[in-house]
């Protein structure tokens, strides 16, 4: 059974590392560039902290491969293999950092044989360093992370994000969705901004769910695995088992909860990440 904790305290070191060009651009005014929507942004910083971990993992790990979200939009494939591979997100929560709304995060996950072994996820103007490994708990900033364990969706916390599609349907769907939610009632739905913190407060027991359609495999699986570690559930919105390339996801503190948001939300529909021709997250920009 392969150890990766070198490469998780590896991993940690690096994001704080990278955290710095973030912070010290987090005031400074930004050029823009548009992705796949006018609402899915991209910076000169997401694209140097992309590169400044990737050639930092390339140097200490030469054999190991990457799926970068800023590499994507540069046109890389985006292919998952059994090899030991760095999922990361330099920037989760782009549109905050352009307006400077202080919750912006490091995404970074480690996967082998196509399983999240480990995941980072640093909300650089919070201070907070939230990872899990494989077996070994979850932790904010060196505490033990559990779920609030809740079984009532009445008495939950729901976050989600408003995404970047803005066509009608996505539009329509994802509104009803908080309609509905809001209807049940549960106590109250939330959105950070970025799809990596958001999770992490299920993990962190402040929230008791998360779910989200139309994001992408960089924003979420190192969360993914913070909130298992933490004692909770992650699936699919269909109910079926989490696949961290469908674009689809559901986070919670029990599968009770899991299940319910299951029947009450409906998807729109969205390529998978890992589809040939999904150019979702690519848009050629240099
Ligand atoms: O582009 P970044 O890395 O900022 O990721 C965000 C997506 O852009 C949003 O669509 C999505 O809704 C989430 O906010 C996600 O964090
Ligand atoms: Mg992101
Ligand atoms: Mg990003």
């Amino acid at each position: 059974m392969a150890n990766w904790t070198d490469c998780l305290n590896f991993g940690i070191s690096i994001a704080k590392q990278a955290s710095e060009v973030v912070l010290s651009a987090f005031q400074q005014h930004k050029e823009v560039k548009l992705k796949s929507s006018p609402a899915d942004l991209v910076t000169e910083t997401d694209q140097r902290v992309e590169k400044i971990l990737i050639s930092a993992i390339r140097n200490r790990y030469p054999q190991h491969r990457f799926i970068g979200e800023e590499s994507v939009a540069a046109g890389e494939r985006l292919e998952l293999t059994d090899s030991p591979t760095w999922i990361i997100d330099p920037i989760d929560g782009t549109v905050n950092f352009v307006h400077r709304f202080p919750f912006v995060a490091i995404s970074i996950a480690f996967t082998f044989n196509k399983q999240i072994q480990f995941g980072i996820v640093y909300s650089c103007v919070e201070d907070k360093l939230f990872y899990a490994q494989r077996g070994g708990g979850a932790f904010l900033n060196g505490e033990p992370l559990y779920v609030s364990g809740q079984q009532d969706i009445s008495r939950c916390v729901v976050v989600t994000e408003i995404g970047a599609e803005r066509d009608d349907v996505a539009l329509s769907t994802t509104t009803s969705n908080i309609c509905r939610l809001l209807k049940l009632p549960v106590h109250g739905v939330r959105a950070l901004g970025t799809a990596a913190v958001d999770m992490c407060q299920v993990a962190t027991g402040g929230a008791d769910a998360y779910y989200h359609i139309g994001m992408h495999c960089w924003d979420i699986a190192a969360s993914a695995i913070i909130v298992q570690e933490a004692g909770g559930v992650v699936m699919d919105t269909d109910g079926s088992e989490f696949d961290m390339m469908s674009r689809r996801v559901i986070a919670a503190s029990s599968a009770t909860v899991a299940d319910r948001i299951a029947q009450v939300i409906q998807a729109f529909p969205c390529c998978r990440d890992d589809e040939d021709n999904c150019r979702c997250g690519a848009t050629g920009v240099n």
